[in-house]
Parts: C-alpha cells; sequence; structure tokens
C-alpha cells in the first residue's frame, strides 16, 4: 500500500465534502424532473386537455414500480450486496431512460382518442416514463444516503445529509420556477395569432442535466473505489456482508417502524402537496399562472438554507426526536392555514410557504440522520429501502387521491376556458396527515427513551 493510502481517505475533508458535492449533484438533477410538470399543471390542462384525474394519474406514477414491483426493496437489498457504485450507476441509467420515454410521450401528437390502460396514450407513456424513472431517483436517494454514511459517519453526517437535501431542493425550486418561462421562451404563435407554451421543452432540459448527473456520478464512483482501498489498508472491511436474515432484525424493530411511518405522513404532506402547490395559488390565492410556481418555489428555497442548520444542530446538540415533533406541529399548522377561508391573497400564502420551508427542514434534517442510530451500517441500504418503500405509498397514492377529490368534488365554473377548483377539501387532508405525523413523531420520541437509540444525543463523536 502507497504511504498516502495508511490515512483513510475520508479523514480529508476536502475530499469528503468534494464527493458529496459531486453525488449531491446527481440528486440535484433528479428532483429537477421529479417536480418538473407541477407548475405546468394549469398548461396540461389547456394545450394537452389533460384533466385533474389525468394528472392526478401522471403524478401517482411515481411510485407504481416502487411499490408494486417492490423495486425499491430489490433496489436496497441490491445497494447492500453489490455496493453503491454498482447499484448508483444503474439507477442513473434508469433515471435518464424513464425522462426520455416521457419526454417522447410528451412531444409526440398521438392520434385523437388514442388510449392505453384506460387513460389517454400520452398520458400512460409519460407516466410510465415517470415511473421508470421514479424507481431511478428513489434508488439513487439510497444510495446516496449510505453514501453520506460511509463517508461521514462518526463526522459531520448530520450537516452533510442536511447539505445534500438542500442542494436536491435546489432541483425542485429551479423546477418551480424556471419551467413555465422555459416553456414560454420556446413556445409558438398559431396562425390565428394564439401563443401556445412549449411544454416538452424543460422536459428536454432535465434530460440534458440528467445526463450531466449521471456524469458527475461517474467520477465520484473513483473515489468509492479509493475509499475502499483506504479502508482495506487501515484493516477495515470497507462494507460488512448483507444476509438475507438482516431484513428480519430490521423490520421486527419499532424504532424503525415508528420512523417509516413517520416519514409517509409527513412526506405524504409535502412532496404531493408540491405537486399541487402552484395550481393551489392560482385557484385561491389568484395568483397569474405564470407566476403560480414562485410562491412554492420559496418552499425548498427555506429548506435550501435551513436544512444543513438543523443538520448541524443535530449534529451538535442533538434533540432529534423534539425537532421532528416541532416539525410536525408546524405543518398541521400551515395546512390549516392554506384549508381556512381566510386572507385570500398572495402575501399571506407566502408567509405560510415560509414556515413550511421551516417544517420541511426540521422533520428530514433530524429523521434521516436517525436512522443509523437505530439501525447497523450494513442494514443500512435495506433500511432506507424499506422506509422509501412505506413513504413511496403515500407519494403515490396521495397525489392521486387528490387528483380524484379535485375532480369529484371540487369542481367550480370554467373561466376564460379554464376549469376552476375549490381547495378547501384538499387541504384538510394534508393537514390531517399532519396530526397523524406529530401522534408518530410524540410516540418514537417515547420509544427513543425507553430504548435509548440516542435520537436526543449529538452526532459527532467528541
Ligand atoms: C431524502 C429525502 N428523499 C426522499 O424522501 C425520497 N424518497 C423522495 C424523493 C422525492 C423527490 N421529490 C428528501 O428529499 O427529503
Amino acid at each position: 500500500m502507497t504511504e498516502q493510502l495508511k490515512q483513510k481517505l475520508n479523514d480529508s475533508a476536502v475530499l469528503r465534502w468534494s464527493v458529496l458535492a459531486l453525488v449531491a449533484f446527481t440528486m440535484l438533477c433528479g428532483y429537477f424532473l421529479t417536480d418538473v410538470m407541477s407548475p405546468l399543471k394549469p398548461m396540461l390542462e389547456k394545450e394537452l386537455l389533460w384533466d385533474s384525474l389525468d394528472y392526478g394519474f401522471f403524478t401517482s406514477a411515481y411510485g407504481w414500480f416502487n411499490v408494486f414491483l417492490l423495486m425499491l426493496i430489490f433496489g436496497g437489498i441490491i445497494l447492500d450486496k453489490m455496493g453503491v457504485r454498482f447499484t448508483g450507476m444503474g439507477a442513473c441509467l434508469l433515471m435518464v431512460f424513464g425522462c426520455g420515454l416521457k419526454y417522447y410521450a410528451i412531444s409526440t401528437t398521438f392520434p385523437e382518442g388514442a388510449m392505453l390502460f384506460g387513460f389517454k396514450m400520452q398520458v400512460t407513456l409519460a407516466a410510465l416514463g415517470y415511473a421508470i424513472f421514479g424507481v431511478g431517483v428513489e434508488i439513487a436517494g439510497i444510495t446516496v444516503s449510505k453514501i453520506i454514511v460511509k463517508w461521514f459517519k462518526g463526522k459531520e453526517m448530520a450537516l452533510a445529509m442536511g447539505l445534500e437535501m438542500a442542494t436536491a431542493r435546489i432541483g425542485t425550486t429551479l423546477a418551480m420556477v424556471l419551467t413555465v418561462p422555459l416553456a414560454d421562451f420556446f413556445g409558438y404563435t398559431d396562425e390565428g395569432g394564439a401563443f401556445h407554451t412549449n411544454i416538452p421543452a424543460p422536459i428536454l432540459f432535465c434530460l440534458v442535466m440528467l445526463c450531466v448527473g449521471t456524469i458527475a456520478f461517474f467520477i465520484y464512483t473513483f473515489y468509492d473505489k479509493k475509499l475502499d482501498a483506504s479502508l482495506d489498508a487501515e484493516g477495515l472491511e470497507p462494507e460488512e456482508p448483507f444476509r438475507m436474515k438482516d431484513i428480519v432484525y430490521i423490520i421486527t424493530n419499532k424504532g424503525f417502524w415508528l420512523i417509516a411511518l413517520l416519514c409517509v405522513l409527513f412526506y405524504s404532506a409535502v412532496f404531493p402537496f408540491i405537486k399541487y402547490a402552484a395550481d393551489l395559488m392560482v385557484q385561491k390565492y389568484h395568483v397569474d399562472p405564470k407566476l403560480a410556481g414562485t410562491i412554492p418555489g420559496l418552499l425548498p428555497i427555506g429548506a435550501i438554507i435551513l436544512t444543513p442548520l438543523f443538520g448541524s444542530l443535530y449534529d451538535r446538540i442533538g434533540k432529534g426526536a423534539t425537532l421532528m415533533v416541532i416539525g410536525s406541529v408546524m405543518l398541521i399548522f400551515v395546512h390549516s392555514m392554506f384549508a381556512l377561508p381566510i386572507l385570500n391573497v398572495w402575501w399571506f400564502a407566502t408567509v405560510i410557504m415560509i414556515v413550511l420551508g421551516f417544517a420541511f427542514s426540521l422533520v428530514p434534517s433530524a429523521m434521516w440522520p436517525s436512522v443509523p442510530k437505530i439501525i447497523p451500517e450494513k442494514q443500512l441500504g435495506t433500511a432506507y429501502a424499506l422506509i422509501f418503500w412505506v413513504q413511496n405509498w403515500g407519494l403515490m397514492g396521495v397525489p392521486l387521491l387528490i387528483g380524484w377529490v379535485l375532480n369529484s368534488y371540487c369542481k367550480g365554473p370554467v373561466v376564460d376556458g379554464a376549469q376552476t377548483y375549490d381547495y378547501t377539501l384538499p387541504m384538510t387532508i394534508f393537514a390531517m396527515f399532519g396530526v397523524l405525523a406529530l401522534i408518530v413523531a410524540l410516540m418514537l420520541k417515547a420509544e427513543n427513551k425507553k430504548k435509548g437509540y440516542g435520537l436526543e444525543e449529538a452526532n459527532i463523536q467528541k
């Protein structure tokens, strides 16, 4: 072994933060595509003649293969067995392929009345592409979580996870803020003088970004190889082998289930909400559709600043379970404010969205770094995969539920050729998820006290 390999590679701060930048950038590209369609909902209805149910069906596709074909669980097992390099590259390629299919569907004009599986051909194909992409981005997510534990355990782990999430949220912000301007910029005016937005343009942009993200991950794999070599040189096994019976250990752990439940309930009230937030701004707060993504865009912007801050707080002071309780209380407050028929003005929506940004930072910055305190490292890939799997039921089911509720119970009059909706019922549903999340967060705090997981303790080992 060469002299310089004698020190573990992750002891170098420059190197560990640099590799974090590489994999976080890959996630940024994935999150961009995840939410790129959200600000386009009114345009999809106007230009491509989708309705809220089509949109809900398409959005729910994200979780289809993850949930029903257990792709996430297989992904976690593959991750623990084959390692981060193989799994991460596979996930990136799935994201690129899924995005390509979605682009093809949205940019193609299918014959009128063409149907597939009972839905419009275009909607179904776009949904299939999104479902494949969903497998890729979720497996990339668990891979990156494991990479962070590998490089940062015993160091600034929560801060690193917070920064990774913050970077990924830049992708969500770009989706909210850039999508409509991009679609408008490449739009055209027809012979009748009517202007049409170019809906495929932002998706093509995402496809290019995803290719760059894949290259970033490919570069990371070289550093990962070097880290393994340096762990070897230290006489440490790079990653302990995974056995199938480890799954039993995970699923019989009450703390694990409480985290998984909190995850599905909390995120069901956030990610699916983002899919409808731009439309909510138009329908309830009368924001110009061209600017509708701007206010929801504040949500990830807030999280970009706050998630690393709270992560660093958790690293130094602890109080992880308490942070999750506070975040859940804020979630209930926010969605209740959106549901109540008060102050239907843009500035109020803005203030409430900023409060949601706090909640959206508090819970993730404490929840994800808490998993390694409950589950041993060699089972982490599978544990994160199982948590994501439970979460995907919500990411899949809730957008569909909201789309169906809007279509069935919330339709108002058609104004200027556009369907209007009353969002009181959907927002009440989101608030109820917050109430359930709070109950589970309190149970987790109690379980932590009983079992001594150390969720209230600092992560940095002195
Ligand atoms: C880290 C965490 N990631 C997830 O929850 C993913 N399963 C979902 C990714 C959805 C992307 N809009 C997070 O982003 O907080």
